[in-house]
Parts: structure tokens; sequence; C-alpha cells
């Protein structure tokens, strides 16, 4: 046997937080070596965090890398363990983005990215410039003032190389380039690699962490060997969730897998694996004896004295008696144990709805303690996507609740520091004095202090939504208000009155045009943005949140710990987003929305999830309502619509969202997809839909093509303004980095629809444009 403990780690990395981030570091390479670890992994330029963007450009950043390096080497904790450290380097003038392997507070090898990441929200080569000497031998690299006075190196090793040790060859293979076409662990591996750590940070993106393991799996499956996957978790600064699920793989099979989502900044795994199966596992393939004796060597960094393997000869030698003192290590106790047993595969993804619950939970909740805020407000309509947001926000109390533990004390592993370090969060967000004795007592009572909803009635509102947003607040523990704006709208339609000479806008029903109509809409949507914000800034003082200076009920001193704003949550969802089908700066116009690359399917899934999970039963309920504006007043009670039950009495409303837009979710969603995954303009998208659609007919496929993205044309403007977004899905709609597009377009895209006209008449099928699809809101 060729026993060897490695780690890898989650780290909840913050752009440009140097001191917070070389913390962490410093955290898990004390965990890894407590778990006995010889070689730590983490994640892509971990030093700086993975999302500084354009602060790569600047020469400060670089400085303050070179420094916390420099801290690092200058303590122990490099002793006796391999360490991976991902950071950006300049390199004979020119930007990489590096791993460092550092041992025994000396700098081994510096390893370049070979393939960048360019692809949807990255931008990598803006940046970084990818290594074009892949295959020559290692160069030189002065190092930087700070970094020669900690190590006593003047230069070190810079390119694609292996860190030999007496027992074992280990390299890396950074983040993207696992997923290209020709990765380079296909050539480490040939070449005798028998370890390759992959520092990475990929985003949350939903089914995409099945995605990562048959990659991983895959590639150790076909070479054999020892796949370390770090990744960097957490809201480092953007839109993008960073989802951990760090890995450690042994020939296609993973032996220890992190959290995904967690609001814990430090998870350390570590397997302990036996070199010999890897050996015998290539040895025992002919193609690969085959391959890997037409291989190239790979350059190496030679560390002779060093071994990180405990070796077993047979049981005239015990484990014991091997003397590792010879061998570099200083007589230090490893704990080594039989090797670490495959996971069940099974058991290693979330469901989609899970993802959608925790990914925005964990994120929401960087966000809140990072930003200062005292908390959310949440304009909440009793609907679907309002109500997924509340849900999600109760999701994060009960994450933080079970982080925070209740019991304290246990071993010194590192595992109770980041529970004191999600404890002092929690106060801090609370109101608490961070180094109290305060702990929460329930989900519902964190809830109760950084949650609050507001249900904004006017006349067209009915009371089964009232109802609902109000039972949905108490379940999950929200401080709620509920209040009628009809006399704002009223008073903002006088002074309209007076500007107009005396003219009023009437709604369809009351004889109005579709113009006055929409007017009459907007105005009450956007009026309860203008009340949400109002709220949001002054709750903290009708509450007393700003500091209150006094001992509480419980014992812990609530102190002056500044709390003055509250963040507020938009619910606008993927659909309607792309479909234009909101008011520009209504409530859609918040300050973050958890669920906005989110398609409306999903987002039911998830409310019957949380519903189940959480207890949270009202959303059971809202899972199955009609989605409603509610801005139009009610029609007579139809056959189509049905009465409300359980939290309130009451019929639901007539204004049905799907009828509204002329197209139902589930269209929308396909829509999306085709648009943006598979890249669709109007006549691919027509030509997609005859075979997904069969039982319409081509003409009616062609009017439905046109209405969406007449729709889509017409309101790409209001992409240009949405809430920034948990970014979780590839058909997401948002403007800022993912999906870059004009929003002036042709709306009647004369070209475009002149040929699927062309198409139709071929079949021979022009027919009339049905009712359903005559919308209000598009002109002829
Ligand atoms: N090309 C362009 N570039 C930049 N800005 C442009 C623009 N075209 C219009 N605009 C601006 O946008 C305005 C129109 O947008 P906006 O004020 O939003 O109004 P608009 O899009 O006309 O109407 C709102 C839409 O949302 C629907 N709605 C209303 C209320 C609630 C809900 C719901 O989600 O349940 C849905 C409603 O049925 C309608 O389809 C124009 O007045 C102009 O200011
Ligand atoms: N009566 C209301 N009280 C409070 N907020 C509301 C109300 N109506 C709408 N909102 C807010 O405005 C947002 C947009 O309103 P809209 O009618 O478009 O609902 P929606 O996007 O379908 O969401 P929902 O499913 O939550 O109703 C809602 O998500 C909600 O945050
Ligand atoms: N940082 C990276 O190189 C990430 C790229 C990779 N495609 C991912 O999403 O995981």
């Amino acid at each position: 046997m060729s026993l060897i403990t490695v780690a890898t780690c989650n780290l909840n990395q913050w752009a440009l937080d140097f001191d917070g981030n070389l913390k962490r570091i410093k955290q898990s390479i004390f965990q890894a070596k407590a778990k006995g670890a010889s070689y730590r992994l983490g994640p892509e330029l971990e030093i700086c965090g993975y999302g500084c963007e354009d602060h790569y450009l600047e020469q400060d950043t670089f400085l303050h890398c070179n420094e916390s390096l420099a801290l690092l080497l200058q303590t122990d904790l490099t002793n006796d363990i391999l360490c991976d450290v991902g950071m950006p380097i300049l390199h004979h003038g020119v930007r990489y983005n590096c791993r460092i392997f550092c041992l025994n507070q000396k700098i081994l090898l510096i390893r370049p990215k070979l393939f960048l990441a360019d692809d949807g929200n990255y931008r990598e080569s803006r940046y970084f410039t990818p290594w074009k000497r892949a295959g020559s031998p290692l160069e030189e690299h002065l190092l930087p003032l700070a970094l020669r006075r900690a190590t006593g190196q003047k230069s070190v090793m810079f390119g694609i190389g292996a860190i030999a040790t007496h027992d074992t060859m280990i390299a890396s293979e950074n983040c993207e380039e696992l997923w290209t076409a020709r990765a380079p662990h296909i050539e480490h591996f040939l070449a005798g690699v028998e370890i390759i750590g992959n520092g990475s940070a990929s985003h949350h993106q939903l089914r995409k962490l099945d995605e990562r393991i048959k990659l991983i799996c895959g590639a150790t499956a076909k070479c054999g060997g020892v796949y370390l996957y770090a990744n960097q978790r957490g809201c480092d600064g953007g839109r993008l969730y960073f989802d951990g699920s760090s890995l450690i793989v042994v020939n296609g099979k993973v032996v220890a897998k992190a959290p995904q989502f967690s609001v814990r900044d430090v998870d350390v795994v570590t397997a302990t694996v036996d070199l010999e199966d890897v050996r015998s596992f290539r040895a025992s393939s002919a193609s690969i004896r085959e391959q890997a004796s037409r291989t190239e060597a790979i350059p190496q960094v030679h560390v002779p004295d060093v071994a990180l393997v405990y070796e077993w000869e047979g049981p005239n030698c015990s484990w014991e008696g091997c003397d590792q003192s010879e061998m570099g290590w200083g007589g230090r106790q490893r704990q080594q144990g039989l090797p670490t047993l495959p996971l069940d595969p099974s058991a290693l993804c979330h469901s989609p709805e899970e993802e959608c619950g925790l990914g925005p939970a964990c994120w929401l909740w960087d966000y809140l303690r990072r930003s200062g805020g005292g908390g959310f407000l949440l304009p909440l309509s009793g609907g679907a996507d309002s109500a997924a947001v509340a849900a999600i926000v109760g999701v994060m109390c009960h994450l933080v609740y079970e982080a925070v533990g209740r019991e304290g004390g246990g071993e010194d592993d590192g595992e109770d520091v980041g529970k004191e370090d999600v404890r002092r969060d929690v106060r801090r967000v609370m109101g608490y004095a961070p180094d109290s004795n305060f702990i929460p007592e329930s989900p519902q009572d964190i809830a109760h202090a950084v949650l609050h909803t507001v249900y904004m009635a006017t006349s067209n509102s009915s009371t089964v939504t009232k109802a609902r947003a109000a039972a949905l607040a108490a379940q999950v523990g929200a401080f709620h208000y509920s209040l009628s704006i009809d006399s704002i709208v009223t008073a903002v339609l006088g002074v309209f009155k007076f500007v107009s000479g005396g003219r009023m806008p009437r709604y369809l029903s009351e004889g109005g045009t579709a113009t006055e109509d929409l007017a009459l809409q907007n105005i009450q949507a956007r009026l309860r943005m203008v009340m949400a914000y109002l709220l949001a800034q002054l709750t903290p003082w009708i509450r007393g949140m700003g500091g209150v200076g006094s001992d509480n009920a419980r014992g812990s001193r609530k102190v002056e710990v500044s709390r003055n704003f509250l963040l507020v949550l938009g619910s606008a969802n993927v659909d309607e987003a792309l479909r234009g089908y909101m008011t520009k700066y209504d409530c859609s116009s918040a300050d973050l929305n958890p669920i906005g690359s989110i398609s409306k399917g999903d987002l039911k899934k998830t409310l019957l999830w949380a519903a189940d999970r959480f207890g949270y039963s009202t959303l059971a309920e809202v899972a199955v309502a009609p989605p409603t504006a509610e801005l139009r007043p009610m029609e007579k009670a139809s056959e189509g619509h049905r009465v409300g039950n359980g939290s309130g009495a009451g019929e639901e409303h007539s204004q049905i969202d799907e009828e509204d837009m002329g197209m139902s979710y589930a269209e929308l969603g396909l829509y999306g997809r085709l648009r943006k995954i598979d890249r669709c303009g109007p006549v691919s998208m027509f030509l997609k839909l005859i075979s997904a659609w069969p039982h319409l007919s081509p003409f009616v496929i062609a009017e439905k093509v046109k209405l969406f993205f007449r729709f889509y044309a017409i309101n790409r403007h209001k992409m240009t303004t949405l809430t920034p977004a948990y970014h979780a899905e590839q058909y997401s709609p948002d403007d800022n980095r993912f999906d870059l597009r004009p929003f002036l377009y042709p709306v009647r895209w004369p070209r475009q629809f002149s040929m699927l006209d062309q198409l139709v008449a071929r079949r021979g099928e022009l027919r009339e444009v049905p009712q359903s699809l005559k919308v209000q809101g598009l002109d002829a």
C-alpha cells in the first residue's frame, strides 16, 4: 500500500477582501493538516477572490496578492504540507492566472492557466493571457521583493510541469482546462502524474454539478489517477454563486465531496488514497500502457527529499516503524487510516428544485452579511414569484440556524471556528454585538429580525392574495405589513387630472382605451415600488434597529450595531422579463432578485419542495393558484376562475397572466431556451417548433413565434434595468453580463417574418390569426 491523505476545500472568498481571503486560506490549511493531509488544494485565484474582474488590470491587485502570499509563507503553515494556491502572477510583463505550489515556506513552481474561461459570464482573456509555451522547459521567474524576503528565494520555476516528490508526481489542471476537448489531464496522467489538482471558480447553474462530476469521473475512469477539485463558494461580489462541491475522485469514483450549499466560510474534505490502486489500474490496461509509453515526459520540479506518501511494504514493516523523519517530515505524525471508500453516486447532487431554493438562499446570506444591511424588505403579493422569494429567505434562515448550532465546545479541528464565524455574522445581522453570547432560538427568530414583507392592496386586489401573503409571512416568521395604497394612486391621478385639463384615464372595462388601461395598471405597480423603498429606508427606524444599548430578555447585550437600511428584494422571473410582462420600475426594480433567472416552471416545483421540506404549507396553495397581476377591476366570477380556499374566503382574480400575455408560461420557457441556449432567431425557432409541436399547424406556430419576438423586441430595453439577479440558468436574459444584445430592435422583424410567411405559404396553410394571439399592447 502507498497511502496518501489529500485535502481539498470550498472557500467563501470575496473579491478584494485580502485579509478575509487569507484568513480562510490559513484556516483551510490548518484544517487539512489537522486531518493528516500532505497535499492541500485551494480554489482558483483564491488569494484575491475570483471575481475581481477589471481590478485584475490594476497593479495594486498584484501587490496585495504578493503581500498575502508572503504573509502565508512567513508562517509555518506550509511546513510538511504541499499547498497548491491560486493567484494572479505577472511574468515578463504578462498577466497569468496561476497555481502556486508551496512547501516548507518555499515556492516550488508557478503554473499558469493554459485555456481561459471566456463563455457566458466569464471574461478571463480581458485580464489574463493563456500560457502558450506548454511543452517547453520550465522558465525562471524572478520573485517580487515581498516574496524574496519571505522565502529567501530569488527566482522560482514557471511553466507547465509537475512536482516530483520522492514517491509520487502531482500536477495541475486549472478550472476551464477540464472542460476543453483536449484537456491537459490526459497528457499529464499518461506522463505518469498520479495526482491532479484542479483549483476552480465555477458558478452554480441548475444541473451543472452533475456535469462536473461526469467530467472528473470520466477523466480518471479512462486514465486512472487521483483528481482533486477545489471550488470557491458563495457570492464574491456579483451575480454568480460559486457552489463549492469540492471533490476527490479516484479511478472514476468519488471518495469525498464538500457540501454544495452552506453558509459556512470554509469546508475542508480529505480522503486517504492508496496510490497502488492507481498504479494497478494503469498497468492493467494495455491501451493506457501503449499510450503512456509514447507520451513525452512532463517537465518536473524534483523534491526528492520530500515524501508525501506513507508506504507499507509488508507485515515486517509496521506503520509506526517507518521513519518519516528521514524523508523530510521532521517526524510529524500522520493520521493515516485505511483508504477512503467511494460515496454513493446517487446521493451526490440535489434536485433542481432544491438547487433553486438553496443556492439563492446562500447567495442572499453572503450579500446581506457583507453589505452591512439590516435585513430585507419584500413586496409580497400572495402570488408565486414573491412567495418563492419569501420562501428562499426562509430557507436562508434555516441554513443559518443549522450552521450556528446550539452547542459550543468540541475538538479544535477548525469546525468550531467555522461555527463561531457564522454566529458572529448572525449576531451582527440581528443587531447583537458579535462577541456577545446570543444564539437565535429558531429559524423564525432569525426571519423575524431580517425579513420584512409588505402586502400593498389596491381596490383591484383580491382578499385571497391578501390572506395568502399574511399566512405565508407568519409561517416564515417575517415582520409583515398589510396596507392599502389606493390613496397614493388617487393622489397621483389627481395631479394627472390637473395637468391633463381634467381628463382621467379609464379601464377598458369602463370604456377606456388599451393605453389608458395600461397606464392605470402601471401606476399602481410603480407606486408600490416607491412605497417599498420608503419602508425599506424607515422600517429600521420604526423597529428601533439602529442600536439599542440595553440588555434584552435573553441576557445578551443588544448594542449599537448599524443596521439602518433594508435591501429591497425583487421577484420578477425570467419568463416575464423575456416577454416584458412587467412594469419598468415597479417592484421588479429592487436591490436584488434571487429568482431573476429561474423560470416559472422551476419556481413552482421549488414552492412545492419548500412547502414540504420547511412546513410552509401556504406555498402549496400559492403554487396551484392562477398567476394574476390584480391591476384591473375584477370581472364577475366565471367558470374558468377557481374560487379561493384555505387561507381566506373570496375569489381568485379574473385578470390572468397567461391570457394577458397571449402565451403560456410553458411556451415562454421553451422560447427562452431556444432563444438563448439553442441560439435561435425567429426562423430557426419556427423550424424547431414544427417538430416539437406536431399538434399545431405551421401557420399557428409562425404566429406564436412572431408574437414572442415582437414582445421580446419591444421590451428588451427593460433588461437594461433588470434588478441584479442570481444567475441560475443558461437561458437568463441578463443584459449586464450574460446575454449581450441590443436593446433597440427592428420590432417588426421584416426580413425574418417574411421568411416565416414564405415557409408557411409553401405549406399552403395561411389562415386567420387565432383570437388568443391577438394581444393588447401590439399594433397591427
Ligand atoms: N426602445 C425603448 N428604449 C427605452 N425605453 C423604452 C423603449 N420603449 C419604451 N420605453 C419606455 O418603456 C415604457 C413602457 O414600459 P412600461 O412602463 O413598463 O409599460 P408597458 O411595457 O407598456 O406595460 C407594462 C406591461 O407589463 C404588463 N404588466 C403590467 C403590470 C403588471 C404586470 C405583471 O407583471 O403582473 C404586467 C402589462 O400588461 C404590459 O404588458 C415607455 O413608456 C418608455 O418610457
Ligand atoms: N398587492 C401587492 N402587494 C405587494 N407587492 C405586490 C403586490 N402586487 C405585486 N407586488 C409586487 O410586484 C411584483 C410584480 O408584480 P406582478 O403582479 O407582476 O407579480 P408577479 O411578477 O407575477 O409575482 P407574484 O407571483 O409574486 O405576484 C411582485 O412580484 C410583488 O413583489
Ligand atoms: N473559472 C473557470 O475557468 C470556469 C469555467 C468553467 N466552464 C465552469 O463554469 O466551471
